[in-house]
C-alpha cells in the first residue's frame, strides 16, 4: 500500500517521540513491503517561531491532503505568557476543528510489565480494559471567551448535534467490545450535561438496545476510576472531562507516556467491521485521522532523549489500523511494544531507580521486534 503520512512533530518532546513513532512505521513499510512517505509541517511553539502562526495554512492543506497524521505535542513555556496574543495550543485546537476530529479515542489497557510503576494496588489493575472517547471539538475549549482587567469567561456550549454524534460513535464501539456505555456528565449542575444525558438516554434507547448504558457524574467518576476500573467498557463523556479523566487514567498504566489516541472525523474505521466507512471495507477516500500520545510536550524532560516513546508508537499503531485499514501490522506493532515491556525495557518514567532506556533505546527494540515476528511466515498472513 501507497500512504501519505503527515508528520506533526511540535514541541517539547513531541520531536522526540515522533521521530521514534516514524521510525516504527518505516520498519513496518519495509517488513510488509508498503510505501509510507513522510512529510513535516509545522504546529503550535515551532509553527510560531516560524510563522507567527501556531496553525499555518500551509500545515492544515498538507493534512487535509494526506491519508493520516500523526502529532507529537504543542507548548511550552517559552510560548506561556499569559499575555501573549497567540499560543501553541490553538494552533491543535484548530486543527481538530478545521479536520472535524470530534471522536477522541483513548484506549486504557495496562499492561502487566508495568503495573508496578502504577501507583494503585496491582490486584485493581489486572484485566483493566477501557476505552474513553471523549468529544473533541466543542465545550469550553471552544466556547466565546472574554476578559476584563478583572473577570474572564469561557462559554460552554453544546448542540444536540454534537453529543449524538459522538455518542453514536461510542455505541458502535462498545458494540464491538463488552456492550456496555458509561456516559460521563455533571448533570446535577450544568445545563449542558442536562442536555447530553438527554440526549444520550435517547439514542441509545432508540438505536442501541443492545448497549447497557450507565450514567456518572463526573467527580464521582474520577474516584471510581481509580477504585474499580475493572467495572469500565467504553466511557463517552465532554471535552474537558475526558481531558482530565485520561491524564488520571494514565496513572492505571503508569505513565503519561504510554497512552496512544486516535482522534477521528466522520468516514473513518469507527463504523462497525466490513461496514461502509470502515477503512478496512476499502472505503480509504474519507478516512481522515489525527494520532498523537496523550501527553504534552513535557517540558521538564524535552531535549534529553528520555522521554517514553510508547505513547506515540501505539499511536501509529492506531493509524495503521483507523486510517489505513492495516490490522494486522497494527497488531505487530502493538505485540512488539507489549514484548519490549515484559523484556523489561523501561524508560526513566517507569524506572525511576537504575539504568532506564533512552527514547531511541525502547523505540529500537520495537523495531527490533517487529523485524524478529515479521520474518516468521505464518504471522505475515
Ligand atoms: N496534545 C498536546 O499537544 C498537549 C499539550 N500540552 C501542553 O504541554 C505543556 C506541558 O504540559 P504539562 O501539564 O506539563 O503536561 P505533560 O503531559 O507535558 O507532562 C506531565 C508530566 O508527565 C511527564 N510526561 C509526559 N509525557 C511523557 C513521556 N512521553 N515520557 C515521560 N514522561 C512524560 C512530564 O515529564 C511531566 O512530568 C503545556 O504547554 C501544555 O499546554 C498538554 C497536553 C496535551
Ligand atoms: C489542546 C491541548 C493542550 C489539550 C489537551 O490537553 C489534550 O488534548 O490532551
Ligand atoms: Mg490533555
Amino acid at each position: 500500500m501507497r500512504a501519505d503520512i503527515v508528520v506533526l512533530p511540535g514541541d517539547g518532546i513531541g520531536p522526540e517521540v515522533t521521530a521514534a513513532a516514524v521510525a516504527v512505521l518505516r520498519e513496518i513499510a519495509r517488513c510488509f513491503r508498503h510505501d509510507f512517505e513522510f512529510a513535516s509541517h509545522d504546529i503550535g511553539g515551532a509553527a510560531i517561531d516560524r510563522h507567527g502562526d501556531p496553525l499555518p495554512a500551509a500545515t492544515v492543506g498538507a493534512c487535509r491532503r494526506a491519508d493520516a497524521v500523526l502529532l507529537g505535542a504543542v507548548g511550552g513555556p517559552k510560548w506561556s505568557d499569559p499575555g501573549a496574543k497567540v499560543r501553541p495550543e490553538q494552533g491543535l485546537l484548530a486543527l481538530r476543528r478545521e479536520l472535524g476530529l470530534y471522536a477522541n479515542l483513548r484506549p486504557v489497557r495496562p499492561h502487566p510489565a508495568t503495573l508496578g510503576a502504577a501507583p494503585i494496588k496491582p490486584h485493581l489493575l489486572a484485566g483493566v480494559d477501557l476505552l474513553v472517547v471523549r468529544e473533541l471539538t466543542g465545550g469550553i475549549y471552544f466556547g466565546e471567551k472574554t476578559r476584563s482587567v478583572d473577570a474572564a469567561s469561557d462559554l460552554c456550549s453544546y448542540s444536540t448535534f454534537e453529543v449524538e454524534r459522538v455518542v453514536r460513535r461510542a455505541c458502535m464501539l462498545a458494540r464491538q467490545r463488552r456492550g456496555h456505555l458509561t456516559s460521563v456528565d455533571k448533570a446535577n449542575v450544568l445545563e449542558t450535561s442536562r442536555l447530553w444525558r438527554e440526549v444520550a438516554t435517547r439514542l441509545v434507547r432508540d438505536e442501541f438496545p443492545d448497549i447497557t448504558l450507565e450514567h456518572q457524574l463526573v467527580d464521582s467518576m474520577a474516584m471510581h476510576l481509580l477504585s474499580r476500573p475493572r467495572a469500565y467498557d467504553v466511557i463517552v463523556t465532554e471535552n474537558m472531562f475526558g481531558d482530565i479523566l485520561t491524564d488520571e487514567a494514565s496513572m492505571l498504566a503508569g505513565s503519561m507516556g504510554l497512552l496512544p489516541s486516535a482522534s477521528l472525523g466522520d468516514g473513518d474505521g469507527g463504523a462497525a467491521e466490513g461496514q461502509p466507512g470502515d477503512a478496512r471495507a476499502g472505503d480509504r477516500s474519507t478516512v481522515i485521522g489525527l494520532y498523537e500520545p496523550i501527553h504534552g510536550s513535557a517540558p521538564d524532560i524535552a531535549g534529553r532523549g528520555i522521554a517514553n516513546p510508547v505513547g506515540a508508537i501505539l499511536s501509529a499503531a492506531l493509524l495503521l489500523r483507523h486510517s489505513l485499514g492495516l490490522e494486522a501490522e497494527a497488531l505487530h506493532v502493538e505485540t512488539a511494544v507489549a514484548a519490549t515491556l515484559e523484556a523489561g525495557i523501561f524508560s526513566a518514567d517507569l524506572m525511576p531507580e537504575g539504568r532506564a532506556a533512552d527514547t531511541d533505546e525502547v523505540a529500537d527494540a520495537v523495531i527490533e521486534r517487529i523485524a524478529a515476528a515479521s520474518r516468521v511466515p505464518e504471522l505475515r498472513d
